[in-house]
């Protein structure tokens, strides 16, 4: 049975992702289809995640293998200037959609949430609810809808949001997970003035509206994509040019996502789907944000076996991915990572041929006598295991990992956000679309959401139950609070 992802690009930066996403997609399932006589790809199972195929005319036929590939992507694409979606149908990807799929205005959102949420949010509701049902209606099994965005800018974060909200009014019954691009935690390099704000803002709705959000970050996209994390090499990855050099930072992303979804689209021994990752990882609802990290980075890295052991590369892989150097949001100076912080649950997510689930199974179980867990919770690891490797062509590994590490990224936000808002610098601008006490309403979220976390750093979390929350602290201070790999 297969279970379909639509996903919902909105603003600039997450059509551009997009774009590097449905290209890895798509050369994904192309190297891994089985192909006719002809040299052209067979319509699988695999491919009905995120493809349809429009050349079938009965379902039967295509389970049975025998309908050649005419995919469209399961997508829409919204942008409230239209530039970048005109890039995209001009380009390599431009057959993967439809005009049909596309959603756009002229003038943007002007870096204002307000503008995005309230004002573009309340003129395109009923097409944007359209155009989900036309994409909705074609899948047997919808299981999620993917939100890609930045917070940052006023189109991805404000009309973003509130399609999220939109989607959990009319969807209650499908996933929403989004992947947000936050703006860096010294925001060093932001280029938005009023980003603090957006993102205090839209940080408000993906907490209510949200099952699962992967929180990155531009300064460590940077970083890994110049390490090679992308995989850059690959022809599928260098067909996706972008008009502002995102490129590399965006095939990281499309990487992530490709990663969280392999297991659910590919054979493998310990098979996982977006369900059993948000039944797993988030054991409380707003507390939903998954830090990703992917290893290996870089080339010549753990992951291209050479000589070396399975055991031995497995090991690898999980030293990397629980190091800060893999990490795909950075805690700024905070020295907080996932070896010293207080994980709710963690998820490991390792693709490659021939690796035995023990070699997982000994790296999970290390795991869990170290890394500082709730005593209620210290089986708290959801494990897949996928034995098609991604484009790159060697074993790799994902981990998303629920913890207090987050409120590093939240408090310098809220830093940020009261820096603006003490002198109700450029308040004038949202209010012009909205109530100003949405600004003291969405700082409240985030800092009760802050509270919420450090609850888990000493009562294990879970508001009311104090006292047996506690933490299995004779272990963690026995193991000195570190991973040793
Ligand atoms: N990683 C990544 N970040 C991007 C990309 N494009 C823009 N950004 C970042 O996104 C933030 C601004 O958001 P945009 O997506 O440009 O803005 P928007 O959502 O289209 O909203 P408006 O321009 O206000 O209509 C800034 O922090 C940019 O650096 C991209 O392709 N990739």
């Amino acid at each position: 049975m297969p279970r379909e992802i639509v996903t919902i690009q909105v603003g600039q930066c997450g059509n551009q992702i997009g774009r590097s996403f449905w290209s890895r997609a798509l050369h994904e399932h192309a190297e891994n289809a089985k192909y006719d006589g002809d040299s052209r790809p067979v319509f699988s199972e695999a491919m009905s995640t995120f493809f349809r195929n429009v050349n079938m005319s009965t379902k039967g036929e295509m389970y049975a293998g025998s309908e050649i590939c005419d995919l469209k992507a399961r997508a829409c694409l919204i942008d409230m200037e239209d530039g970048v979606l005109a890039e995209t149908m001009r380009g390599p990807l431009k057959d993967l959609f439809s005009t049909a799929q596309l959603l756009s205005d002229v003038s943007g959102a002007g870096n204002n949430w307000a503008h995005g949420f309230y004002e573009y949010g309340e003129k395109y509701q009923d097409l944007f609810l359209e155009l989900v049902r036309s994409q909705a209606e074609p899948c047997d099994s919808l299981q999620s809808f993917f939100l890609m965005h930045s917070l940052g800018g006023g189109t991805g974060s404000g009309l973003g949001t509130r399609l999220l909200e939109l989607l959990a009014d009319n969807y209650g019954g499908t996933y929403r997970f989004a992947t947000s691009v936050l703006p860096s935690s010294s925001g060093e390099g932001d280029d938005v003035i009023t980003s603090p704000y957006n993102s205090v803002l839209a940080l408000n709705q993906l907490t209510e509206h949200a099952d699962a959000v992967l929180p990155i970050d531009n300064a460590r996209l940077s970083v890994l994509s110049s390490k090679g994390a992308s995989g850059s090499g690959s022809n599928a990855v260098k067909s996706a040019k972008g008009r502002d050099g995102f490129d590399a930072m965006n095939n990281v992303v499309a990487r992530l996502l490709t990663d969280l979804t392999a297991s659910m689209r590919f054979d493998g021994d310990l098979n996982t789907d977006l369900n059993e990752i948000t039944t797993n990882l988030v054991p409380f609802p707003r507390m939903h944000y998954l830090c990703p990290a992917l290893a290996p980075m870089g080339l010549g890295s753990h992951g291209s076996r050479g000589g070396m052991n399975s055991s031995v590369m497995v090991k690898g892989l999980f030293r990397d991915c629980f190091s800060p150097d893999c990490s795909l949001i950075s805690m700024g100076e905070t020295g907080v990572n996932v070896r010293n912080s207080s994980v709710l649950a963690c998820g490991v997510f390792v693709r490659g041929s021939g690796i035995p689930i023990s070699d997982v199974n000994a790296n999970v179980a290390r795991l869990q006598a170290e890394l500082r867990m709730p005593n209620w919770n210290r089986e708290g690891f959801k494990i897949g295991l996928c034995e098609v490797n991604g484009l790159e062509k060697r074993s790799s590994m994902m981990t998303l990992t629920n913890s207090d590490m987050i409120n590093g990224v939240f408090e310098s936000l809220v830093e940020r956000f009261n820096k603006l808002y003490r002198r109700k610098a450029n308040v004038h601008h949202y209010t012009q679309f909205c109530d100003a006490g949405i600004f003291d309403e969405a700082l409240g979220s985030l800092e009760q959401l802050i509270q919420d976390y450090k609850d888990v750093g000493t009562r294990g979390g879970g508001a009311e139950r104090g006292e047996d929350l506690i933490w299995d602290a004779a272990e963690s201070q026995k193991k000195g609070r570190g991973v040793a790999f």
